[in-house]
């Protein structure tokens, strides 16, 4: 696989690369030279294309500058030699694209390119057309999110913002790290479209040799008491990462103020008056903030700092059993989370954007509102004056950190790349159809995948929708994760949403369904009507659907909801399930009404729909198939169904368990020899996924 990264702003080199040296070197960086590596170390022939400058010196000049085995950076020259911030570039595009053109000829074309950031798709769009090469694409940080959060307004940004939605039009698919940007941030644009937009999680680098002593040197002439445990922040100097608001959280907490010293690590500057505006602006008013508060002496601001400098500080600080803090108004992802947690050390985050997907996996940590000044402080005075919740987030980082890792991002990326260059076939109207749950009913248990994976690629007359309470991007990510196919169409956030392919083999809404809930949906009536109900916690916003909403609640609290829906003349279902799970649904909606709209969209009778399932939400749909799977591994929520012909319980667990009812149930199929269930093919240990994959206590 040939695959060509884009990215023309900041300063892209092999690494050691300055981040911060320029307010576009950042995140972007990081993560596409992560992606190349780990893509050429599974045998990928990677190519990263950037622009070339010759202003800051020879490192930014070499047209072709090898990199790892297997990945090189190549240069676009678009005649002009200096520098350019990415708002300056605008004028460059039209030169940068021709340059393009020419490199594709020299170079050969990829399989495929992936493009980060919107001038990137700008430039690649007509050459990547011309050859019929699909274009992945990654905003990193979006426009639109960038203004709510930031109140900036301009045309400079509404151009970029214009850029980014043309980005999403011609994109074969969008990649993004985090389940805000997959699902709230890329949605607010007009040309994005759930079906092709998939999340692939970053990677977390293992450190190999950080020097804690390094940075102490760096921030002890700054400090009465570098002893002291610190409050670390690495972000580049710009107004949405929030960096003064942290100082005045360090001022106003007694605990931070008098146990504590303030790192600040934002970018390099040559001095206070130089730079972009934006970062002038930043520096002067961390200053004055240091300044107001009389904080000299607790206080870091280095001028300037190494590569090297940045695992130094993280380790450090973990030494020094500090915190670190991210307090930005948005952030997309959050990369360093991620480095955090390579250090073992504890975090306190923004809970707007990608920190709550990176705290909710890894633990290490927790996020707040970053507008909460007082309330923010408190958590990271928390976390330092408790030793016992302070080890449980450095262990938590150290046990759960090995999950992430790039080279999982490059097996999942290469499974889009293959997905991309040969599209999924559009089924002919199949004989029969088969709508299974995914977590714990296709999950559970790889090999299990593995043999379903092949009864599928076997069995063209059958047609295969999955049915679940995520939603459709997660619900992808968790299919590829193992290695599971990719059906023919998804019924997603608990029968709320279906998707169906295209004549391409595009994933496209079914409007049809979507315009059937909304006959008797009353969306705005709902949330008033439920707002007071004792018992019931909002789910997370990303939770909250066009067609679904979602609470924490016992049965008492669904009972609760019922009655509160009923009193205000109300109509709609309510689905408790996993003990503390309330989904509130459309009259139309649910697993079992949208399987039985699928089979009639496909053309397929309702008794040729085998339904497979393993928990409480999965009742109704396996209550109203014709044949129906529980699988061994089931759920106790479904103990009260009763034995009736064509239901099979399964005596083997997971995928194998909804081979043995394919196999039980429609005789003369061809399937794979399948193992009893055990304990031993079962996941064990204190956590179960549940069905929108969140992590739940077993009981
Ligand atoms: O003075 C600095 C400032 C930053 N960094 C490094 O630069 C990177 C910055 O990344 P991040 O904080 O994630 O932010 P952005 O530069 O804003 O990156 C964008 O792109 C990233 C990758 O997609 C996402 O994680 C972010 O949310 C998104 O804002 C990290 O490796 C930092 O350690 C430094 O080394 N020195
Ligand atoms: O803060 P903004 O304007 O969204 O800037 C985004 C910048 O940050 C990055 O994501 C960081 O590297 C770049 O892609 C881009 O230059």
């Amino acid at each position: 696989m040939r695959v060509m990264h884009v990215a023309l702003g900041g300063c892209l080199k092999a690494p050691p690369v300055s981040y911060g040296l320029t307010e576009d070197t950042g995140g972007h960086i990081a993560y596409v030279l992560a992606a190349a590596r780990a893509q050429a170390a599974r045998g990928a022939e990677v190519a990263v294309v950037t622009r070339r400058f010759a202003d800051h010196g020879h490192a930014y000049t070499a047209q072709d500058e090898p990199f790892v085995p297997g990945a090189r950076i190549l240069r676009l020259d678009d005649g002009d030699p200096r520098y350019l911030a990415k708002e300056a570039l605008e004028q460059r595009l039209p030169m940068l694209a021709g340059a393009f053109e020419a490199m594709l000829d020299r170079e050969g074309a990829p399989d495929v390119i992936h493009a980060h950031f919107a001038d990137a798709a700008a430039v690649v769009r007509k050459a990547a057309a011309a050859r019929g090469i699909p274009v992945i694409y990654t905003a990193h940080s979006l426009g639109i999110d960038k203004r709510e959060a930031i109140g900036e307004a301009g045309p400079v940004l509404e151009r970029r913002i214009a850029q980014e939605d043309a980005a999403m039009a011609s994109a074969a698919a969008i990649v993004a790290s985090s389940r805000d940007e997959c699902e709230r941030q890329l949605m607010l644009y007009p040309s994005a479209r759930e079906g092709i937009i998939h999340r692939v999680v970053p990677g977390i680098a293992p450190v190999a040799d950080a020097d804690p002593g390094r940075a102490a040197a760096l921030v002890a002439p700054f400090l009465r008491d570098p002893s002291r445990p610190p409050v670390l922040a690495i972000a580049r100097p710009v107004a949405k990462k929030n960096l003064p608001a942290l100082v005045e959280m360090f001022a106003t907490d007694e605990r931070l103020r008098k146990g504590a010293n303030l790192v600040i690590v934002a970018g390099l500057r040559d001095g206070l008056d130089t730079g972009p505006e934006e970062q002038v602006d930043v520096y002067r008013a961390l200053l004055a903030a240091v300044d107001r508060h009389d904080l000299w002496g607790r206080v870091a601001l280095p001028k300037r700092h190494e590569p090297a400098d940045v695992p130094a500080l993280y380790a450090w600080a973990a030494e020094r059993r500090g915190v670190f803090a991210n307090p930005a108004l948005t952030e997309p992802f959050g990369l360093t989370l991620l480095e955090a947690a390579a250090a073992g050390l504890p975090v306190v985050a923004t809970d707007r954007g990608g920190p709550r997907d990176i705290i909710g996996a890894l633990g290490h940590g927790t996020c707040h509102d970053p507008e909460d000044v007082a309330g923010f402080a408190a958590r990271i005075a928390g976390l330092l004056d408790d030793p016992a919740s302070w080890d449980a987030a450095a262990a938590a980082a150290r046990h759960n950190r090995i999950r992430w890792s790039w080279d999982r991002y490059a097996a999942d990326h290469a499974a889009l790349c293959e997905g991309l260059l040969t599209p999924h076939a559009v089924p002919a109207r199949p004989r029969h159809l088969l709508v299974s749950d995914v977590d714990g009913t296709l999950t559970g248990d790889r090999a299990a995948a593995a043999r379903f994976a092949g009864w599928r690629a076997g069995n063209g007359d059958w047609g295969f929708a999955v049915a679940t309470g995520r939603s459709l991007t997660e619900s992808r990510a968790v299919l590829r994760r193992w290695a599971l196919p990719e059906p023919d169409a998804f019924i997603t956030a608990v029968g709320s949403e279906i998707h169906l392919r295209a004549e391409d083999g595009r994933l496209i809404p079914d409007e049809a369904f979507a315009r059937h809930l909304d006959d008797g949906w009353d969306r705005s009536s709902l949330l008033a009507a439920l707002g007071g109900v004792p018992g019931l916690t909002p789910q997370d916003p990303v939770e909250q659907r066009a067609r679904k909403l979602s609470w924490f609640g016992d049965a008492a609290a669904a009972r609760a909801a019922r009655t509160a829906l009923d009193d205000a003349g109300l109509r709609a279902r309510i689905v408790h399930s996993h003990g503390n799970l309330i989904d509130v649904l459309p009259p139309n909606g649910g697993k079992a009404r949208a399987m039985r709209w699928l089979g009639r969209r496909l053309g397929v009778p309702q008794r040729a729909i085998l339904a497979a399932g393993d928990s409480g939400n999965d009742a109704d749909m396996l209550s109203a198939a014709h044949r129906a799977v529980i699988v061994g591994n089931a759920s106790e929520e479904l103990a009260h169904l009763a034995p009736r012909r064509g239901l099979h319980r399964a005596q083997a667990y997971h995928a194998d368990g909804v081979l043995e009812g394919i196999d039980a149930l429609s005789r003369g199929l061809p399937v794979p020899s399948i193992r009893a269930g055990t304990a031993a093919n079962t996941p064990s240990g204190a956590t179960v996924v549940r069905d929108d994959g969140a992590r739940i206590a077993a009981r």
